[in-house]
Parts: structure tokens; sequence; C-alpha cells
């Protein structure tokens, strides 16, 4: 039997539901974040996404066909004109000058993720490289999914989190997650227990990542 994706998440199921209903997550939902954490959170993501497209460029280059290539791209394009674009916009409204963003100080949290990722790309295979860059991708196309299947979600102007949960549920990031799936599910299908077993690895430590993101955000560490 083949492997897909959803069998990485319930490899690492516990660290997954920690990442995906993380109380900073929860804040955005039901509008309680502190909103000194998420500037802080905000800025770093900003530099946390000029990374993340150096690892999709990383993706095109490690391209042997054209189908790869095309799906490295997309995953660039996603960052690059749906995620960077409204990102800056919204810092913006939030205060905060692009000119200041490029400036920031990298975080820990921001370089010890990015930076794992990168490293994972270059000693590993394409295949290691987007199951590193998927808990990022498809982890938030999800969180969008639970926070407006949760009933203590707070919608429109009463919360000022509502254009983030909007970013990540609007049909540009679904469909460029739902293309992501389906090209790792066939890549998934192919390998074995043991390769498997790596590539497990690989997702839970991206993820584990990710959850030291949110908490950097709530902390408010450098
Ligand atoms: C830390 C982090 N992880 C994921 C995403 C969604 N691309 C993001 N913007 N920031």
């Amino acid at each position: 039997m083949g492997y897909r994706f959803s069998d990485l998440t319930a490899a690492c199921q516990a660290d997954w539901r920690a990442y995906i209903e993380h109380p900073f997550v929860r804040g955005l939902g039901d509008a309680t974040l502190d909103e000194g954490a998420f500037r802080h959170y905000l800025q770093q993501d900003y530099l946390f996404l000029i990374h993340f497209a150096r690892a999709y460029a990383l993706a095109a280059y490690k391209s042997r066909t054209l189908a790869d290539l095309r799906q490295a791209h997309e995953g660039l394009k996603a960052i690059l004109d749906v995620e960077l674009g409204l990102h800056v916009d919204y810092c913006r409204d939030w205060g905060i000058a692009e000119e200041d963003l490029a400036a920031l100080p990298e975080a820990r949290a921001t370089l010890a993720y990015t930076r794992y990722v990168l490293d994972t790309g270059h000693r590993g295979d394409l295949l290691d490289l987007h199951v590193a860059l998927a808990p990022c991708l498809v982890g938030y196309g999800e969180i969008a999914r639970w926070l407006t299947t949760r009933p203590s979600t707070v919608r429109g102007q009463a919360n000022p989190y509502d254009a983030w949960i909007g970013m990540y549920e609007s049909d540009e990031f679904q469909d460029a997650m739902h293309a992501e799936l389906e090209w790792l599910d066939a890549r998934l299908a192919e390998v074995t227990p043991g390769r498997f077993q790596e590539l497990s690895e690989v997702f839970r430590d991206a993820t584990r990542l990710e959850i030291d993101f949110w908490q950097m955000g709530l902390d408010r560490t450098d």
C-alpha cells in the first residue's frame, strides 16, 4: 500500500495538533491574542517568508521534470504573489513599513526553522525539501479551515485578525495547498517504509519548528 500526506500527520499526530491548535492560533480566532505578540509574529513572518521563497527556488533548481518545476513555481508564486503582497499591505495597516521589515534582526526561532528547511533541501532530495516545506503551506491552509469551523471564531470587524484568517482561507491559498497535497500524495505513494520513516522525521521536525514559531510570537522572544 502506498503512503499519502495524511500518513505524515498521523505519524506525528500530537505535534501536528499542537501546531494547528496552538494558543496563538486560538487567540487569532477568538480575537484575544495580544496585539504586541501579533506584531512581533508579523515582523518575523516577513523574514520567514523571504527564506521560504528561497527554499521554493531551491526546489525549482532541484527539479528534474517540467511537472516538478511547475510545482515549485506554484509554491513560489503562493508566497511571492499571494502571501508576501498581502503581508506587506497588512503590516502597513498595522503601522509597520516595508523598509523597517527588511532591517529587522532575525529571531532565533525564525533562524532555526528557515535554515533547517534550506539545509534539508541541500542535503536531501526534492521530496525531502517538499516534505520540510509542507507544514508551512498545508498547515496554514488547515489552520484557516479549522478556525472557520470553530464556533468561538470571531469574524468581521470585531476581530482585528480577520484579514489574516481571510488570507489563508482564500481560494488562491487553498488551491496552492491542494496542488501541493496532490503532488505529495503522488510522490509518497512510491516510497518504501524505510524512506517514509526518514520523511516522517523531517516532517515532525519542521512541524515542531512551526510550534516554536508560534511560541516565539506569544513570548515575543528574539
Ligand atoms: C511561520 C509560518 N509558517 C507558515 C506560513 C504560511 N506560508 C507562514 N506565513 N509563516
